[in-house]
């Protein structure tokens, strides 16, 4: 294990009743990286982002095999509180999932939960949640509006600032980009580049170009076995796998 290794994943294997969706999973995620999942549709990228902060919980029939250490504490072992996990280790899915309240109720509205009532604090959390999500600027007028009156873009950008506000140590972000137009998806992958400066970014992205354009690392997955996990410039420009190369080049997937 590296120093600067934030999660330690060993032998993992997880099964949805019989059928095994993940097959002896072995990586390191380095902190302040953006790291890539990338593979063709069903071969367990986002049940493998689940498990990182036990989402998978949430499944029936769900049961995860082997190690998955979080700063050095088995997540699945032991006394681990998983709301406190799921703080630390925040989520943003592919579609934006604003909750009906007003822009500055949706930053407020885990720090209110954590027990913060104080209104100077509460105006700081949200103001400095939403400049680290660089959208500050295009909301401060409208803080009491209606999070549904934003763009696609800008309320994935509000999902961001959400999870911001909880102070994660990492942040998991499932397709991010999908549902959005290029120049949101550019102010997204704009944004990532920035808040890894402090956060750990693992993604899941269907889009080679974005794997490529964002993340240090890169895991490619087929059929619920990561193939090859490795800096991003290794896996695109010298994969030492032939079947990563011919995903890569678009042979398969
Ligand atoms: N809740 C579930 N119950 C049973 N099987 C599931 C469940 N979720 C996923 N699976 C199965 O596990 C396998 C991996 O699915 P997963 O969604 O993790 O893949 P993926 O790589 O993220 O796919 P996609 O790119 O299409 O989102 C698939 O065969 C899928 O059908």
């Amino acid at each position: 294990m590296q120093n600067n290794t934030i999660f330690h994943i060993e032998n993992v294997d997880l099964f949805y009743g019989e059928k095994q969706a993940l097959k002896q999973i072995q990586m390191d995620i380095q902190k302040n990286s953006v790291t890539a999942l990338i593979g063709p549709s069903g071969c367990g990228k986002s049940t493998f982002l689940r498990c990182l902060n036990r989402m998978n919980d949430l499944i029936d029939d769900c049961r995860i095999e082997g190690n998955i250490l979080f700063e050095n504490t088995d997540i699945y072992k032991g006394n681990m509180n998983v709301v406190d996990l799921r703080t630390r280790v925040g989520m943003v899915f592919q579609k934006p999932n604003p909750f009906p309240m007003s822009i500055y109720d949706n930053i407020a509205y885990g720090p209110r939960c954590q027990g913060i009532k104080d209104k100077t604090i509460l105006d700081a959390i949200v103001k400095q949640s939403l400049e680290k999500a660089a959208l500050w600027e295009e909301v401060k007028d409208r803080l009491k509006d209606s999070a549904f009156g934003l763009s696609g873009g800008q309320q994935q950008r509000l999902c961001i600032a959400r999870a911001i506000a909880m102070e994660p140590e990492v942040i998991l972000m499932d397709e991010p980009t999908s549902a959005l137009d290029p120049i949101a998806t550019a102010k997204i992958e704009a944004l990532m580049e920035e808040l890894k400066n402090e956060y750990t970014i693992i993604i899941v992205t269907h889009s080679m170009q974005q794997a490529s354009r964002v993340s240090d690392y890169t895991a490619f997955f087929l059929m619920g076995e990561v193939v090859e996990f490795d800096k991003t410039s290794t896996i695109f420009q010298q994969p030492k796998d032939q079947r990563t190369e011919d995903y890569i080049t678009g042979r398969f997937g």
